[in-house]
């Protein structure tokens, strides 16, 4: 740390969400099952398996989360003449493999209950209970017949799913390698969710949706993947797609029975006001088409101003990290700093610039140049002035040349959006920063005391609301380059339409224009498209 250097504290971050996860079946019960005592105490030295094998039969499909001692797993055996299934099969091993332990039984032991064994029940009921107890007959589980060895008539699925969950707490030796079970290799990246889009379960864009919600990262981004994985755009698309199909319908129907009495009146009219409205919907879709994109990747943040204002400790600050160096030299900061943060629940790349000045040696200079071209890029600018030093020369030019043409509290369509931030409140009289003429809508910030913060995040929230588009609110968002240039195909085939004289050509284009949105949802999407896509997941997913 450079001498006078300070690192502030940062607020306690939020709790994250809690991760997306499938309920797991009764532990307890599942070992109880199987003659199995539960765990009483975590920690136990236990290797917790999450293995979900698949017993068609049995009902007992998945088992997951099992656990077993080192010891129980010694107790393993093979019927004899059995292929070793594999370690993978953990669910098989308990119920089917486990050489039961000694138990004894009320009555005759031959006459076994043929039923699934219960947990036990008072009053000495049917079930497994301590065996201190005079107890049933155990049922023996029904062998696993899922990969090794299916008798005839068994129903028995075609490729099932092994899915590993807790696989890197098991041993390398007991994970799932191609060749070592005949007829089973590990899933390709991608691969279940791909069946499921070749099968129609999902369509391209809910397919897009899943992906996207495997990298969330933030609130947002979650609920715009949750959005497009329920079918939103998907469905939006269709319903575009549909329109045009009808006005094709019409158009073709004019083209076929034009000369016949029988077509009433007006349907050229009717498909040509159809298509006019579709245009103004698509093209309001693409002027919003940014937004989707930046929630997804990220808007730019960058934070400018003059030296010693502040900037490097407001990055700090927001991305709760000590990313830039802090000190009271101005010109600290020479490069341009970048570093992803979630901003109030919004994904965002922050960027530390050097302090602009004029009139500095040639290191600095060429600092000062990258920040003013970063500015240049921004979605959004943080501009930080130090609150007492609002009438140095260097916080008067960074007010004439970067606050005013953004028109910081009335942007407007073509200017960028920008909050001005006045740091070191603390180091103001009670009054405030005083009379300041021209001085544009401001929020006071101390990052030495966190004082202003909470106001800073809710302004931060709503600016980044407009940049990124709300994912609560308003219609589904375009979130990939992918879906922009087919609406954009889209509206040009619809422009073609409006000035071709030729039917037939006008018909064509229509056909063209409903081919695009198809592509959108996936139909007609060619190999190339879908592995691009499906190379983004998991292995297994
Ligand atoms: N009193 C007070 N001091 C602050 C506050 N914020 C930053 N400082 C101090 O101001 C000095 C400059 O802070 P930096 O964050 O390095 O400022 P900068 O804008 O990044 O400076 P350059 O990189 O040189 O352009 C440091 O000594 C900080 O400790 C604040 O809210 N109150
Ligand atoms: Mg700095």
């Amino acid at each position: 740390m450079l001498p006078g250097e300070r690192h502030f504290a940062a607020p306690p971050r939020p709790a994250l969400s809690p991760p997306l996860s499938l309920p797991l079946a009764n532990r307890n019960e599942d070992l109880q099952r199987v003659g199995r005592t539960p765990p009483k105490e975590p920690n136990d030295h236990r290797e917790s398996l999450s293995i979900l094998p698949v017993s068609p039969r049995s009902g007992w499909s998945l088992l997951s989360g099992l656990e077993a001692t080192q010891a129980e797993r010694s107790q393993i055996v093979h019927a004899p003449g059995q292929r070793r299934p594999g370690p993978w099969f953990r669910g098989h091993y308990l119920r089917a493999e486990l050489r039961p332990r000694p138990l004894r039984h009320r009555g005759d032991p031959n006459q076994r209950s043929r039923q699934r064994p219960r947990p036990p029940e008072p009053h000495g009921a049917p079930g497994l209970a301590p065996s201190s107890q005079r107890l049933p007959a155990p049922a023996q589980p029904p062998p696993f017949r899922g990969a090794v060895g299916p008798r005839a008539g068994a129903l028995v699925p075609r490729s099932p799913k092994f899915h590993g969950g807790g696989l890197r707490g098991i041993p390398r030796a007991w994970r799932p390698s191609g060749g070592s079970v005949p007829g089973l290799r590990p899933a390709e990246a991608g691969e279940f969710t791909r069946r499921a889009f070749a099968h129609g379960k999902l369509s391209l864009t809910e397919v897009e949706g899943l992906a996207d919600l495997i990298h969330a990262e933030t609130e947002a981004q979650r609920r715009q993947a949750l959005r497009q994985l329920d079918g939103e755009l998907g469905h939006l698309c269709h319903g575009w797609a549909k329109t045009l199909t009808k006005a094709l319908a019409h158009v073709e129907a004019y083209i076929d029975f034009g000369e016949d009495d029988n077509l009433e009146e007006g349907v050229l009219e009717r498909a040509d006001s159809q298509v006019r409205e579709l245009e103004l919907a698509l093209s309001a879709h693409l002027r919003d088409a940014r937004r989707g994109q930046r929630l997804r990747s990220g808007a730019h943040v960058v934070v400018a101003g003059p030296p010693n204002a502040g900037k490097s400790s407001l990055v700090n600050l927001l991305s709760r990290k000590p990313v830039s160096i802090v000190s009271p030299e101005p010109g600290t900061t020479r490069d341009v700093l970048e570093i992803p943060v979630d901003l109030a629940g919004f994904p965002a790349l922050l960027s530390d610039t050097a302090g602009l000045r004029e009139g500095v040696g040639p290191v600095e200079q060429e600092g000062v140049r990258r920040a003013r071209e970063r500015l240049q890029q921004a979605d959004l600018i943080l501009a930080v002035l130090d609150a007492s030093d609002l009438a140095s020369p260097s916080s008067r030019n960074f007010l004439d040349t970067v606050v005013a043409p953004a028109g910081a509290g009335s942007p407007n369509e073509s200017s960028q959006r920008l909050l001005l931030v006045l740091n070191k409140s603390d180091l103001l009289p009670p009054g405030g920063p005083g009379p300041s003429p021209n001085l544009p809508p401001h929020l006071l910030l101390s990052c030495l005391t966190g004082e202003g913060l909470d106001d800073l995040l809710e302004a931060l929230r709503k600016e980044l609301a407009e940049v990124c588009g709300d994912p609560s609110t308003g219609p589904p968002l375009l979130t990939r380059a992918r879906h922009q240039h087919h609406l954009q195909g889209c509206l040009d085939a619809l422009g073609h339409y409006r000035q071709t004289k030729d039917l037939a050509l006008a018909a064509e284009a229509l056909r063209l224009a409903r081919g695009h949105l198809g592509r959108i949802t996936g139909g007609g999407s060619t190999e190339e498209v879908l592995d691009i896509i499906f190379r983004d997941f998991c292995v297994g997913k």
